[in-house]
């Protein structure tokens, strides 16, 4: 109720800063006016010390816009003599423009992520919280535009080299010219194809790669035809059922008549095409930054499993291209990649050219809500699998692993880790609140932070222990770790306190 008072207080505070014309029945559409309007008006606009902050004049130098401001210059400044002294093409919208930015010194990463934060704060700032909020939901039309350009193909339509007229490039599709244009020319407002003059389209550097990279085509079906729909149905789920934790009762379920019947993974197992542009989609992600294996294999040691000719079990592996990297890395370990069986079957053979890293990976159809197969296995490993689950399933997944676990064995979880809200830099904040609930949107799912992690194994069983969360700095995935010690335990008691659990 004081927070209500106070809004109300300040809303009145605001009202009495302006001086209207007397007995105006149209005050506040009058206040509104005289705002557009501008300078002729503004005599009548009188900003009262209510307003301020500190009951001083604002100045060039308190300015929260200029300070911005000026950190966009400096930083940007920075950025580009980094890209003119190492002779390296800027950044641009044209079709031949990179379409990644390069690998920079720790400080030119760091000016660029300030211009990144700054400009998004500044933008806000100019928007204003009215306007901001009202077109905030209207986001998810990018969505629907980038769903019906590629699921048209429409990039891969218009030639790489030279552009192509509208009515050309309608008679290549299916679409009608009004619903063409108007998917084009939503999509450029976000640098997305650009219309040389009317009626001309030709690539930008957004539309090329949809043109050219396949993963990236995936990762764009799977979230706007499969994440969309779902996160829209997200709000009847909550109200059919607020505990959301069951696999089958998701935002998912309820798009694609799911509900009761089966989780989001076992429908897309299902359907060879959906299951490659996930496994693509998910390879397309770990190309992306902030997300390079790189930091996987920098992070993890696994000297002593190389040494010793171990075995790493990556569970949920899809096509196993983590296990390629870390192959390439370590050169003694075999790998045993576990997934659905329709994943397995359409992971591409050889998983490598390069025989003597493809011989060491083999591939097994494995449903993880089973008792673990490969028993004695030095690492189990699971990237993107617990994030995937609400607590009794993610538990569950852990319990399987305990009757093929030889003492020692690391289990190792590669996820996002939720730190503080505020603390992570306002990029990585907004990517990783955005996947927490697109885990919400397909499996009543959640990402953790490290308490919520060590209290899983605490749940799994008393013979994992919880060793830590590490995160290569630059990442935004953490390696959280445990190992198995059944003699540190009773597992007599451990194993009966497991019954609790129910799955629904
Ligand atoms: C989010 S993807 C992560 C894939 C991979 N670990 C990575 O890092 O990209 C989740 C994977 O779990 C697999 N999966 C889902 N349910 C499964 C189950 N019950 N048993 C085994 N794998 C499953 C999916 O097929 C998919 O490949």
């Amino acid at each position: 109720m004081a927070t209500t008072s106070n809004t109300e207080q300040k809303r009145q505070t605001a009202r009495h800063t302006l001086e209207l014309p007397a007995g105006s029945p149209e005050s506040k559409h009058y206040k509104q006016k005289l705002q557009r309007e501008g300078s002729n008006h503004n005599n009548n606009i009188r900003v009262t010390s209510s307003q301020r902050k500190d009951n001083t004049l604002p100045t060039m130098a308190s300015s929260k816009m200029i300070a911005l401001a000026q950190k966009i210059t400096s930083e940007t400044e920075k950025v580009e003599t980094y890209f003119k002294v190492n002779g390296l093409v800027p950044p641009s919208f044209d079709a031949d423009a990179p379409g990644d930015f390069p690998i920079m010194p720790d400080d030119i990463s760091r000016s660029r992520r300030e211009v990144i934060h700054a400009t998004q704060e500044l933008h806000d700032l100019m928007v204003g919280p009215r306007e901001s909020v009202r077109w905030m939901a209207w986001d998810f039309m990018n969505t629907q535009s980038l769903q019906l350009l590629n699921h048209f193909e429409l990039a891969t339509l218009v030639p790489l080299d030279g552009s192509i007229t509208l009515s050309e490039l309608q008679a290549k599709t299916s679409l009608d010219p009004i619903n063409l244009a108007r998917v084009l020319r939503h999509a450029m407002t976000n640098h997305v194809f650009q219309e040389l003059k009317p009626g001309v389209i030709a690539h930008t550097a957004a539309s090329r790669l949809l043109a050219e990279d396949q993963e990236l085509q995936s990762w764009v079906i799977f979230n706007t035809e499969g994440v969309y729909p779902a996160s829209a149905q997200v709000i009847n789920a909550l109200k059919a059922y607020p505990e959301a934790t069951s696999l089958t009762h998701t935002g998912f379920n309820f798009a694609f008549n799911t509900v009761n019947l089966e989780p989001m993974f076992v429908t897309i197992g299902k359907d060879p095409k959906r299951a490659k542009h996930m496994a693509q989609a998910m390879s397309s992600l770990t190309g992306g930054e902030g997300y390079e294996l790189w930091f996987l294999s920098e992070g993890c040691d696994m000297t002593d499993v190389n040494a010793r000719g171990g075995t790493m079990v990556d569970v949920g592996g899809s096509h196993g291209f983590v296990d390629v990297h870390l192959a390439k890395v370590y050169n003694n370990i075999k790998f045993v990649v576990q997934d659905l069986p329709s994943t397995i079957e359409s992971a591409p053979k050889p998983i490598c050219a390069d025989a003597k890293i493809s011989k060491r990976i083999s591939f097994q159809a494995h449903d993880f809500f089973k008792e673990q197969p490969v028993h004695g296995a030095d690492v189990y490993f699971f990237r993107w699998i617990m994030h995937n689950y609400s607590t009794p399933y993610a538990v569950q997944i852990l319990r399987n692993l305990i009757p093929a676990l030889k003492p020692g064995a690391r289990i190792i979880i590669n996820d996002h880790c939720l730190r503080e809200p505020g603390t992570e830099n306002p990029w990585d904040e907004r990517l990783i609140r955005s996947m927490d609930l697109v885990m919400l949107s397909l499996l009543n799912a959640q990402e953790r932070g490290e308490e919520d992690f060590k209290q899983l194994f605490e749940m799994a069983g008393d013979g994992f222990v919880f060793k830590g969360v590490t995160r290569p700095k630059g990442c935004r995935m953490s390696i959280i770790e445990a190992v198995w010690k059944p003699d540190e335990v009773d597992q007599t008691v451990a194993t009966e306190s497991l019954s609790e659990l129910t799955l629904t």
